[in-house]
């Protein structure tokens, strides 16, 4: 039987209606929540990441500033425009869009973030707090993940996840969370022995490589939920998952499909957790 699809874009959808609701509640109490999106250089993907990013805020009435700065900026200059923004009360969330430019100490500028203000979760204040299950800011996309992982009503105790990728943005982050709702968890990187099998156990597969169409039908548990995080353009112009699709939806019980899963929930969550540190001052 074919999978059903977890629809990042319609759920997506339906949080930011109910955000804004929510933004209208808190703007009746006096307070308007702010975002302010620092954005280095001229990467085309991040330009249009962080253009979706205003976009979303305007559209549920929340306030946001996009800080558009030269490539060629130095490390004091942007950790100074961060702490005059950590100063801000009319910002409640802060993010500096990732990658930055090479000659820039991403992970200095991310300390230099108010742990109160780092709506990205990317904070070690706040990664230390997902480890030790304290309630803190997640990270937006593998918080999405889950929230596309709930909207199937399978229950996660229990069951084996896999997450392929063990970066500091998804693949740890995620395998924490999963941990947290008591599945066994398991994550495979570059070194990872016997890689097929290891996927092949999954009853919950997180794809977070950045490798198109890796992951192949004959790789996947039937039956498995499938979550396809990779992000990846062809020389065609068109965006692939690291799933092959096709043949995935044939074996798996759900999955997400590239474009339209896990990418909008990223942006809803971001919504989320700078309502989040609105409603918490
Ligand atoms: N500071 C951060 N930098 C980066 C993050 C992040 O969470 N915080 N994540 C990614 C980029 N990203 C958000 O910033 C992001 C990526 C993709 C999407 C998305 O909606 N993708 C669409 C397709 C869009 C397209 O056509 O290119 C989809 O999957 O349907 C949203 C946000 C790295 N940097």
């Amino acid at each position: 039987m074919e999978a059903k699809l977890i629809s990042g874009k319609e759920i997506s959808q339906k949080i930011r209606t109910e955000i804004k609701e929510k933004v209208q509640a808190l703007k009746a109490n006096g307070v308007i929540p702010g975002l302010a999106v620092v954005l280095v250089g001229e990467d085309p993907a991040s330009k249009v990441y962080v253009a979706s990013k205003e976009k979303a805020c305007t559209e549920v009435g929340m306030h946001s500033e996009i800080h558009r700065i030269s490539e060629s900026t130095s490390q004091n200059e942007l950790i100074d425009l961060i702490d005059k923004l950590n100063k801000d009360s009319k910002i409640h969330g802060i993010l500096v869009q990732l990658p930055l430019p090479k000659h820039l100490d991403e992970k200095e500028v991310i300390l230099k973030i108010s742990p109160e203000k780092d709506v990205d979760g990317f904070h070690p204040i706040n990664t230390g707090k997902l480890l030790v299950g304290e309630k803190t800011f997640e990270a937006c996309t593998p918080k999405g993940c889950m929230r596309l992982i709930k909207e199937t009503g399978i229950e996660i105790a229990g069951k084996k996840a896999v997450v392929v990728g063990r970066s500091n943005i998804v693949g740890k982050p995620i395998a924490l969370m999963l941990l947290a709702q008591n599945a066994t968890v398991t994550i495979c990187h570059s070194k990872t022995k016997n890689l097929s099998e290891e996927i092949k156990a999954a009853d919950i597969l997180i794809a977070a490589i950045g490798k198109p169409n890796f992951i192949t039908a004959e790789m996947i548990k039937p039956g498995a939920i499938v979550i396809d995080v990779g992000i990846n353009r062809l020389e065609n112009g068109k965006l692939t998952g690291d799933v092959e699709f096709e043949g995935a939806k044939e074996v798996a019980s759900f999955i997400t499909p590239v474009p339209g899963g896990v990418g909008p929930m990223t942006i809803a969550m971001l919504l989320e957790n700078t309502l989040e540190a609105a409603q918490s001052i």
